[in-house]
């Protein structure tokens, strides 16, 4: 059955109403997600944080449609949302595995955007414009194994703006690459937001990191898992690596996520 939301008419791009999720059933169900009730708005980054093993990226599962939901229900512009939803792109941490080596890079761009019945000449043009967004036009005749590792996440994530999501969904994107080309991966991420309108729902462990990319910034803890806190991260923009992780309310809101995250822990 198809039920709306009255996200339909507000700026809620996407609404999480009251989740739940166990794994198994009967006397051997596990109580993974208690009750998760949070929106993303349209345009919006929202970055979950929560202690590990807490079922963040069982979360991400339900939303991408590859693990059904026990309880509760997903909505995507007001509209419940069963199965995966074409809405949506992912990007994961191991950018290994999630592409091709033995296609080229525009090749593994290309990949999803087969099911979309789009004209030759659309496909080219939509590579062409996300390689050039990642900063890879020079690459797309190599192969990833080609690549280092920060370069071939950009093609994950190329590969994931090409299709055009409203949605894209990154679990941990960034956790398997250096320091600095973590850092830089990041502003990419911001200026997806900004240049194409993007709504960016991420997981990631670094609070720090949270606190640097978020509009609001989504706590979740306990067993089975709940919404700690919901924050907005109102820091000044555009974001700075060096300067906006220097202010004295990044440091006030790092402490506190720090802080619920811990006693969640307790
Ligand atoms: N397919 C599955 N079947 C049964 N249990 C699972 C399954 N997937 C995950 N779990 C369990 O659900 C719990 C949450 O796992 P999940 O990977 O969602 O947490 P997480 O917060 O993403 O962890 P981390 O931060 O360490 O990546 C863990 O106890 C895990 O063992």
């Amino acid at each position: 059955m198809t039920t709306t939301h009255s996200a339909e008419t507000t700026n809620a791009r996407l609404v999480v109403e009251n989740l739940g999720k166990s794994y198994g059933s009967g006397a051997n169900a596990k109580e993974i997600i208690g009750d998760l009730t949070f929106s993303v708005n349209a345009g919006e980054m929202v970055c979950i944080v929560g202690p590990s093993g807490v079922g963040k990226t069982t979360l991400l599962k339900c939303l991408a449609g590859l693990h059904p939901n026990t309880k509760g229900a997903i909505y995507i512009d007001g509209k419940q949302v069963s199965g995966p939803p074409k809405e949506m792109a992912l990007v994961f941490q191991d950018y290994s595995r999630s592409l091709m080596p033995w296609f080229t890079v525009e090749k593994n761009i290309k990949l999803p955007l087969r099911h979309l019945k789009l004209s030759k000449a659309e496909i080219a043009s939509r590579v062409e414009e996300a390689l050039a967004a990642v900063g890879l036009s020079h690459a797309a005749k190599q192969h990833p194994w080609q690549l280092s590792g920060g370069m071939q996440q950009r093609v994950a994530i190329a590969r994931a703006l090409a299709y055009r999501p409203e949605i894209l969904i990154m679990d941990e994107p960034f956790a398997s690459v250096d320091a600095q080309t973590r850092f830089e991966l990041e502003d990419l991420c911001l200026k997806i937001r900004d240049d194409f309108g993007m709504t960016i729902l991420l997981v990631t462990h670094d609070i720090d990191e949270a606190v640097y990319l978020s509009d609001r910034i989504v706590a979740i803890g306990n067993k089975p898992a709940t919404v700690l806190e919901v924050m907005d991260v109102q820091l000044p923009e555009p974001r700075d690596q060096i300067t906006t992780r220097a202010l004295p309310e990044f440091s006030e809101l790092r402490s506190h996520t720090l802080e619920l995250i811990r006693k969640a822990q307790a």
